[in-house]
C-alpha cells in the first residue's frame, strides 16, 4: 500500500438507485415506498425543457412531503451547459429541508465543473444556516468526464458517488449504438466461426472504480434501458459488481429487485468469505501468511477481499 492509505467509501447501501422523472410526481409514493436504496427525482433528461419549472416544484413539495424513510434522497440537477441548473439549486436548497441528502451532478467533464457546484450550494448553506451539508453525486458520461474521471472523484469532500451514464456516454463518444448498456449487437470478436461478445462498458467502468476507490467514493452502474430484458440487466449488473462497483441504476421498477440480489452478497459467499478469515487465523497461529483454501492459495491479500464481502453483508444488516 501507498504511504497514502485507501480511504473507505461512505458505509451506506446503494445497491439500487431509483429514478422518476420529476413531471410525473404520481410515481413518487410508489418510488418512496420501493425496495432502492437510494432514490433519484430527476430535473435532467426525462423531463423536457417546458416542464423543468413545474418539475422542480413537485419535487420541493415531494421532498418536503412524502415520507422517504431511511432511504438516501438525491435529486438530479441539469447540467451545467444549461440555462436549468443554477436555479435547480438555488430553488432546492432553500426551499428543503434536511431530508434532501444529495444532489446528482450530471455530464461532469473537469474537476470545475464540481467545484462551481460546490461554491454555490456552500454559499446558500451558509445563508441558510443549513448544518448537515448536502453530498454530491456525478455521472461520468462523456468523452471529456471519462479522460477527467480522477480529477473530478477528488473534486470535493461532498462528493460521495459516481456512476457511469451510458446513454449520454456512447453519445459523446461517437459509438455506433442507441442500447443503453449492456451487449451490443456489432461489438463482437470471431474465434472458429464462433461469435463472442465482449463488454464495451468494461475500461469506462473500471476508471470510474479506479478513481472512486483512489478517492473514497462509490463506484455505480447506471442505466440498462431495455427494462424487458431481466436477463441483460442481471448480466451487466453481475459484471459491473464482479469490477467492483456496488450497485446500479433502476429506470423502471422491475429492476430494484434484480439489483438488489446482485449486490447483496448471498450465503454462499458470506459463508466463504467467513472461512477464509478462519483459514487465515489458523496460519497465523501456525506463523504462516499463506495458506490452502478449497485446493487454492490463500493469504494477506484474500484476507481484504473477504473484508469486502463481509463488509457488505453487515451494511444490509442481515
Ligand atoms: C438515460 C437516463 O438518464 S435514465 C434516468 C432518467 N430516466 C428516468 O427517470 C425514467 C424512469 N422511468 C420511467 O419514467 C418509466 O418507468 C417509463 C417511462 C420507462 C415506463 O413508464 P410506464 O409506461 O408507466 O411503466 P409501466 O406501465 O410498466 O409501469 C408499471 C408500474 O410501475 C410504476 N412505475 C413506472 N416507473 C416507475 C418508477 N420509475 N418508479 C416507481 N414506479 C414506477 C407505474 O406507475 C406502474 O404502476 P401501477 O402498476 O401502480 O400502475
Ligand atoms: O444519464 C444517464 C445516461 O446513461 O446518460
Ligand atoms: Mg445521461
Amino acid at each position: 500500500m501507498s504511504f497514502r492509505t485507501q480511504p473507505l467509501p461512505p458505509a451506506r447501501l446503494n445497491r439500487c438507485q431509483l429514478f422518476g422523472p420529476g413531471s410525473r410526481p404520481a410515481l413518487f409514493e410508489k418510488m418512496a415506498k420501493s425496495a432502492a436504496d437510494v432514490i433519484n427525482l430527476d430535473l435532467e433528461d426525462s423531463v423536457a425543457p417546458d416542464d423543468k419549472a413545474q418539475a422542480r416544484t413537485n419535487i420541493i413539495a415531494a421532498i418536503n412531503d412524502v415520507d422517504w424513510g431511511a432511504k438516501t434522497l438525491s435529486v438530479r440537477i441539469n447540467g451545467l451547459d444549461t440555462p436549468f441548473w443554477y436555479r435547480d439549486v438555488v430553488d432546492l436548497l432553500e426551499q428543503v429541508g434536511d431530508r434532501l441528502d444529495q444532489i446528482m451532478i450530471p455530464k461532469a467533464g473537469c474537476a470545475a465543473d464540481i467545484y462551481a457546484v460546490d461554491a454555490l450550494v456552500t454559499a446558500i448553506e451558509r445563508a441558510k444556516g443549513r448544518t448537515r451539508p448536502i453530498a454530491f453525486e456525478v455521472i461520468i458520461e462523456s468523452a471529456a468526464g471519462i479522460c477527467h474521471v480522477e480529477e473530478i472523484a477528488g473534486a470535493s469532500p461532498r462528493l460521495q458517488a459516481i456512476s457511469l451514464g451510458a446513454a449520454d456516454f456512447a453519445a459523446s463518444m461517437g459509438m455506433a449504438t442507441t442500447g443503453i448498456g449492456g451487449t451490443q449487437e456489432n461489438y463482437y470478436m470471431i474465434r472458429e466461426g464462433q461469435k463472442y461478445w465482449p463488454d464495451p462498458w468494461h475500461w469506462a467502468q473500471t476508471a470510474i472504480v479506479a478513481a472512486c476507490r483512489t478517492h473514497g467514493l462509490l463506484p455505480v452502474d447506471g442505466p440498462f434501458g431495455d427494462f424487458s430484458d431481466p436477463e441483460g440487466f442481471r448480466a451487466q449488473a453481475m459484471r459491473s459488481a464482479t469490477l467492483g462497483m456496488v450497485g446500479k441504476w433502476a429506470i423502471h421498477p422491475s429492476q430494484i429487485a434484480l439489483a438488489n440480489e446482485v449486490f447483496s452478497p448471498n450465503e454462499a459467499a458470506v459463508t466463504e468469505a467467513r472461512e477464509i478469515l478462519a483459514a487465515m487465523e489458523q496460519a497465523k497461529r501456525d506463523g504462516a501468511g499463506a495458506t490452502v483454501y478449497k485446493g487454492r492459495l490463500v493469504d494477506i491479500a484474500s484476507i481484504k477481499q473477504a473484508e469486502v464481502t463481509l463488509r457488505q453483508f453487515e451494511l444490509i444488516g442481515a
